[in-house]
Protein backbone atom coordinates (compact mmCIF):
# COMPACT_ATOMS: atom_id res chain seq x y z
CA UNK A 1 0.00 0.00 0.00
CA UNK A 2 1.26 3.24 -0.83
CA UNK A 3 2.01 6.22 1.86
CA UNK A 4 -1.62 6.38 3.75
CA UNK A 5 -2.91 9.77 4.57
CA UNK A 6 -6.15 9.99 6.76
CA UNK A 7 -9.53 11.19 4.78
CA UNK A 8 -10.33 13.99 7.40
CA UNK A 9 -8.60 16.24 9.53
CA UNK A 10 -8.24 15.04 13.30
CA UNK A 11 -7.18 15.71 16.32
CA UNK A 12 -5.62 12.18 16.75
CA UNK A 13 -2.27 11.88 15.00
CA UNK A 14 -2.64 9.84 11.88
CA UNK A 15 -0.34 6.81 13.45
CA UNK A 16 -3.04 6.08 15.49
CA UNK A 17 -5.97 5.85 13.52
CA UNK A 18 -5.98 2.13 11.58
CA UNK A 19 -4.85 1.55 8.54
CA UNK A 20 -7.59 1.12 6.29
CA UNK A 21 -8.45 -2.63 4.72
CA UNK A 22 -9.57 -0.49 1.53
CA UNK A 23 -7.73 2.64 0.17
CA UNK A 24 -9.13 4.42 -2.40
CA UNK A 25 -7.95 7.78 -4.07
CA UNK A 26 -9.08 10.10 -7.12
CA UNK A 27 -11.49 7.44 -8.47
CA UNK A 28 -13.19 8.43 -11.76
CA UNK A 29 -15.37 5.67 -13.51
CA UNK A 30 -16.36 6.79 -17.11
CA UNK A 31 -18.57 4.85 -19.23
CA UNK A 32 -18.08 5.75 -22.88
CA UNK A 33 -21.56 5.55 -24.69
CA UNK A 34 -21.14 6.23 -28.27
CA UNK A 35 -20.99 10.32 -28.58
CA UNK A 36 -21.34 10.98 -25.05
CA UNK A 37 -20.17 9.56 -21.74
CA UNK A 38 -21.37 9.18 -18.20
CA UNK A 39 -19.31 10.07 -15.67
CA UNK A 40 -20.44 7.60 -12.89
CA UNK A 41 -17.96 8.71 -10.55
CA UNK A 42 -15.51 12.29 -9.62
CA UNK A 43 -12.88 12.21 -7.94
CA UNK A 44 -13.97 9.41 -5.00
CA UNK A 45 -11.34 9.16 -1.99
CA UNK A 46 -12.72 6.19 0.12
CA UNK A 47 -10.95 4.31 3.15
CA UNK A 48 -12.76 0.98 4.62
CA UNK A 49 -11.71 -0.44 7.85
CA UNK A 50 -11.27 -3.85 9.08
CA UNK A 51 -13.98 -5.36 10.71
CA UNK A 52 -16.84 -2.41 10.34
CA UNK A 53 -20.48 -1.91 8.93
CA UNK A 54 -20.51 0.42 6.33
CA UNK A 55 -23.37 1.60 4.61
CA UNK A 56 -23.39 3.76 1.62
CA UNK A 57 -26.20 5.67 0.89
CA UNK A 58 -27.47 7.19 -2.40
CA UNK A 59 -30.20 7.76 -4.41
CA UNK A 60 -30.41 5.73 -7.91
CA UNK A 61 -27.47 6.63 -10.21
CA UNK A 62 -25.78 7.93 -7.31
CA UNK A 63 -22.73 5.93 -8.22
CA UNK A 64 -23.06 3.16 -5.16
CA UNK A 65 -22.73 -0.13 -7.37
CA UNK A 66 -20.27 1.58 -9.37
CA UNK A 67 -18.20 1.92 -6.58
CA UNK A 68 -18.76 -1.13 -4.74
CA UNK A 69 -17.90 -3.02 -8.30
CA UNK A 70 -14.62 -1.32 -7.90
CA UNK A 71 -13.52 -2.38 -4.37
CA UNK A 72 -15.07 -5.54 -5.29
CA UNK A 73 -12.72 -6.45 -8.42
CA UNK A 74 -15.86 -6.74 -10.80
CA UNK A 75 -15.18 -3.81 -12.64
CA UNK A 76 -11.89 -0.90 -12.59
CA UNK A 77 -11.63 2.56 -12.17
CA UNK A 78 -10.88 4.68 -14.95
CA UNK A 79 -8.62 7.19 -13.35
CA UNK A 80 -7.38 6.97 -9.83
CA UNK A 81 -6.48 4.44 -7.12
CA UNK A 82 -7.50 1.09 -5.47
CA UNK A 83 -5.69 -1.10 -2.74
CA UNK A 84 -6.92 -3.46 -0.64
CA UNK A 85 -3.98 -4.07 1.70
CA UNK A 86 -1.27 -4.39 -0.21
CA UNK A 87 -3.01 -5.64 -3.43
CA UNK A 88 -3.28 -2.92 -6.48
CA UNK A 89 -6.62 -3.42 -7.20
CA UNK A 90 -6.87 -0.58 -10.02
CA UNK A 91 -3.85 -2.33 -11.86
CA UNK A 92 -4.36 -5.65 -12.03
CA UNK A 93 -5.70 -8.15 -14.77
CA UNK A 94 -8.15 -10.54 -14.69
CA UNK A 95 -6.76 -13.50 -13.47
CA UNK A 96 -5.25 -11.54 -10.27
CA UNK A 97 -8.80 -9.89 -9.74
CA UNK A 98 -10.93 -13.37 -10.47
CA UNK A 99 -8.15 -14.41 -7.31
CA UNK A 100 -8.70 -11.51 -5.36
CA UNK A 101 -12.81 -12.14 -5.33
CA UNK A 102 -12.54 -15.21 -5.29
CA UNK A 103 -10.45 -15.74 -1.97
CA UNK A 104 -11.23 -12.63 -0.24
CA UNK A 105 -14.23 -10.99 -1.22
CA UNK A 106 -18.26 -12.25 -0.87
CA UNK A 107 -20.88 -10.95 -2.57
CA UNK A 108 -24.85 -10.50 -2.37
CA UNK A 109 -26.98 -8.82 -4.77
CA UNK A 110 -30.76 -7.68 -4.90
CA UNK A 111 -31.95 -11.15 -6.91
CA UNK A 112 -30.44 -14.03 -5.42
CA UNK A 113 -29.10 -15.51 -8.53
CA UNK A 114 -29.49 -18.71 -7.47
CA UNK A 115 -29.64 -22.08 -9.91
CA UNK A 116 -32.87 -23.05 -10.04
CA UNK A 117 -32.44 -26.90 -10.50
CA UNK A 118 -30.00 -27.03 -7.51
CA UNK A 119 -31.02 -27.06 -3.42
CA UNK A 120 -29.76 -24.81 -0.98
CA UNK A 121 -26.71 -26.66 -0.46
CA UNK A 122 -25.93 -27.47 -3.86
CA UNK A 123 -25.85 -24.35 -4.80
CA UNK A 124 -23.31 -22.91 -1.69
CA UNK A 125 -21.34 -26.28 -2.54
CA UNK A 126 -20.70 -24.51 -6.14
CA UNK A 127 -19.02 -22.04 -4.32
CA UNK A 128 -17.28 -24.28 -1.42
CA UNK A 129 -15.54 -26.20 -3.64
CA UNK A 130 -13.40 -23.82 -4.89
CA UNK A 131 -12.94 -22.67 -1.72
CA UNK A 132 -9.33 -23.10 0.21
CA UNK A 133 -11.14 -23.48 3.83
CA UNK A 134 -14.86 -23.31 3.31
CA UNK A 135 -17.63 -23.91 5.93
CA UNK A 136 -19.57 -26.86 5.10
CA UNK A 137 -22.92 -25.71 3.24
CA UNK A 138 -24.83 -26.97 5.90
CA UNK A 139 -23.21 -24.70 8.62
CA UNK A 140 -23.51 -21.82 6.39
CA UNK A 141 -27.00 -22.81 6.06
CA UNK A 142 -27.56 -22.96 10.19
CA UNK A 143 -25.74 -19.73 10.22
CA UNK A 144 -28.47 -18.03 8.60
CA UNK A 145 -31.16 -19.82 10.42
CA UNK A 146 -31.97 -22.35 7.46
CA UNK A 147 -30.79 -25.53 8.79
CA UNK A 148 -33.94 -27.40 8.28
CA UNK A 149 -33.68 -26.32 4.29
CA UNK A 150 -30.78 -27.62 2.95
CA UNK A 151 -32.56 -29.87 0.50
CA UNK A 152 -34.93 -27.23 -0.23
CA UNK A 153 -35.24 -25.75 -4.30
CA UNK A 154 -35.32 -21.84 -4.52
CA UNK A 155 -38.88 -22.29 -5.76
CA UNK A 156 -39.21 -23.77 -2.66
CA UNK A 157 -38.35 -20.46 -0.62
CA UNK A 158 -39.92 -17.42 0.14
CA UNK A 159 -37.64 -14.43 -1.04
CA UNK A 160 -36.39 -13.20 2.05
CA UNK A 161 -34.62 -17.34 2.64
CA UNK A 162 -33.69 -17.41 -0.83
CA UNK A 163 -31.65 -14.25 0.45
CA UNK A 164 -30.45 -15.96 3.00
CA UNK A 165 -29.61 -18.93 0.70
CA UNK A 166 -27.52 -16.17 -1.35
CA UNK A 167 -25.79 -14.56 2.38
CA UNK A 168 -24.93 -18.39 3.31
CA UNK A 169 -22.97 -19.46 -0.21
CA UNK A 170 -21.19 -15.54 -0.15
CA UNK A 171 -20.06 -16.59 4.05
CA UNK A 172 -19.31 -19.58 3.37
CA UNK A 173 -15.88 -19.74 1.90
CA UNK A 174 -15.41 -17.44 4.88
CA UNK A 175 -14.32 -13.96 2.74
CA UNK A 176 -12.85 -11.21 4.65
CA UNK A 177 -15.53 -9.20 3.52
CA UNK A 178 -18.88 -9.02 2.25
CA UNK A 179 -20.09 -6.64 -0.02
CA UNK A 180 -23.51 -6.24 -0.36
CA UNK A 181 -25.93 -4.30 -3.05
CA UNK A 182 -29.71 -3.89 -2.34
CA UNK A 183 -29.63 -6.80 -0.36
CA UNK A 184 -33.07 -6.06 1.10
CA UNK A 185 -34.33 -4.07 -2.46
CA UNK A 186 -37.08 -6.80 -3.21
CA UNK A 187 -38.18 -7.52 0.24
CA UNK A 188 -41.31 -6.33 2.32
CA UNK A 189 -40.08 -4.62 5.85
CA UNK A 190 -39.87 -7.51 8.32
CA UNK A 191 -37.98 -9.76 6.00
CA UNK A 192 -35.75 -7.27 4.71
CA UNK A 193 -34.77 -6.89 8.48
CA UNK A 194 -34.46 -10.21 9.07
CA UNK A 195 -31.89 -10.23 6.34
CA UNK A 196 -29.85 -7.48 7.74
CA UNK A 197 -29.62 -9.60 11.12
CA UNK A 198 -28.11 -12.16 9.27
CA UNK A 199 -25.92 -9.43 7.99
CA UNK A 200 -25.17 -8.02 11.42
CA UNK A 201 -24.49 -10.95 12.89
CA UNK A 202 -22.10 -11.73 10.50
CA UNK A 203 -19.93 -8.92 11.04
CA UNK A 204 -20.25 -9.20 14.57
CA UNK A 205 -19.33 -12.67 15.37
CA UNK A 206 -17.30 -13.32 12.29
CA UNK A 207 -15.74 -10.25 12.00
CA UNK A 208 -15.90 -9.64 8.95
CA UNK A 209 -16.10 -6.14 6.84
CA UNK A 210 -19.99 -5.52 5.95
CA UNK A 211 -20.49 -3.08 3.45
CA UNK A 212 -23.91 -2.82 2.48
CA UNK A 213 -25.47 -0.39 -0.65
CA UNK A 214 -29.12 0.76 -0.48
CA UNK A 215 -31.11 3.94 -1.11
CA UNK A 216 -33.69 2.98 2.03
CA UNK A 217 -31.60 5.45 4.70
CA UNK A 218 -33.56 3.28 7.82
CA UNK A 219 -30.96 1.13 7.40
CA UNK A 220 -28.03 4.03 8.17
CA UNK A 221 -28.52 3.67 11.96
CA UNK A 222 -27.08 -0.12 11.80
CA UNK A 223 -23.70 1.10 10.18
CA UNK A 224 -20.70 2.06 12.30
CA UNK A 225 -20.07 4.43 9.70
CA UNK A 226 -22.26 6.02 6.64
CA UNK A 227 -21.23 7.26 3.37
CA UNK A 228 -23.46 9.29 1.47
CA UNK A 229 -22.92 10.06 -2.21
CA UNK A 230 -24.74 12.16 -4.66
CA UNK A 231 -23.96 12.21 -8.19
CA UNK A 232 -21.04 10.18 -8.49
CA UNK A 233 -19.10 11.77 -5.66
CA UNK A 234 -19.12 11.44 -1.56
CA UNK A 235 -21.42 14.10 0.05
CA UNK A 236 -20.78 12.82 3.53
CA UNK A 237 -19.03 10.57 5.55
CA UNK A 238 -20.60 9.95 9.36
CA UNK A 239 -20.14 7.73 12.23
CA UNK A 240 -22.77 6.62 14.03
CA UNK A 241 -22.45 7.28 18.18
CA UNK A 242 -25.03 4.48 18.47
CA UNK A 243 -25.50 1.68 16.41
CA UNK A 244 -29.37 0.41 15.93
CA UNK A 245 -30.30 -3.28 16.41
CA UNK A 246 -31.46 -4.30 12.92
CA UNK A 247 -34.75 -5.02 15.24
CA UNK A 248 -34.89 -1.16 15.67
CA UNK A 249 -34.93 0.33 12.64
CA UNK A 250 -38.23 1.79 10.38
CA UNK A 251 -38.46 2.75 7.28
N1 LIG B 1 -22.29 -0.23 -17.66
C1 LIG B 1 -22.69 1.04 -17.70
N2 LIG B 1 -22.72 1.72 -18.87
C2 LIG B 1 -23.11 3.00 -18.92
N3 LIG B 1 -23.53 3.72 -17.85
C3 LIG B 1 -23.53 3.08 -16.66
C4 LIG B 1 -23.13 1.72 -16.53
N4 LIG B 1 -23.25 1.36 -15.21
C5 LIG B 1 -23.71 2.47 -14.57
N5 LIG B 1 -23.88 3.49 -15.44
C6 LIG B 1 -24.34 4.85 -15.11
O1 LIG B 1 -23.52 5.34 -14.07
C7 LIG B 1 -24.29 6.09 -13.13
C8 LIG B 1 -24.14 5.45 -11.74
O2 LIG B 1 -24.77 4.15 -11.76
P1 LIG B 1 -24.76 3.18 -10.52
O3 LIG B 1 -25.43 1.91 -10.95
O4 LIG B 1 -23.41 3.10 -9.95
O5 LIG B 1 -25.69 3.97 -9.49
P2 LIG B 1 -26.43 3.46 -8.19
O6 LIG B 1 -26.30 4.56 -7.19
O7 LIG B 1 -25.93 2.13 -7.79
O8 LIG B 1 -27.93 3.36 -8.70
P3 LIG B 1 -29.08 2.27 -8.33
O9 LIG B 1 -29.40 2.50 -6.89
O10 LIG B 1 -30.19 2.65 -9.26
O11 LIG B 1 -28.49 0.92 -8.60
C9 LIG B 1 -25.71 6.08 -13.65
O12 LIG B 1 -25.91 7.27 -14.37
C10 LIG B 1 -25.74 4.87 -14.57
O13 LIG B 1 -26.69 5.05 -15.59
Amino acid sequence: MPPWQPLQASTVSASAIPRPLFYGRGIHKIYPMGEITVQALRDVDVDIYEGEFLVILGASGSGKSTLLNILGGLDLPSQGEVWFRDWDLSHADDAALTRFRRYHIGFVFQFYNLIPSLTAQENIALVTELAPDPMHPREALERVGLGDRCDHFPAQLSGGEQQRVAIARAIAKRPEVLLCDEPTGALDFSTGKRVLEVLESVNREFGTTVAVITHNAGIAAMADRVITMRSGQITHIDRNAHKARPSELEW
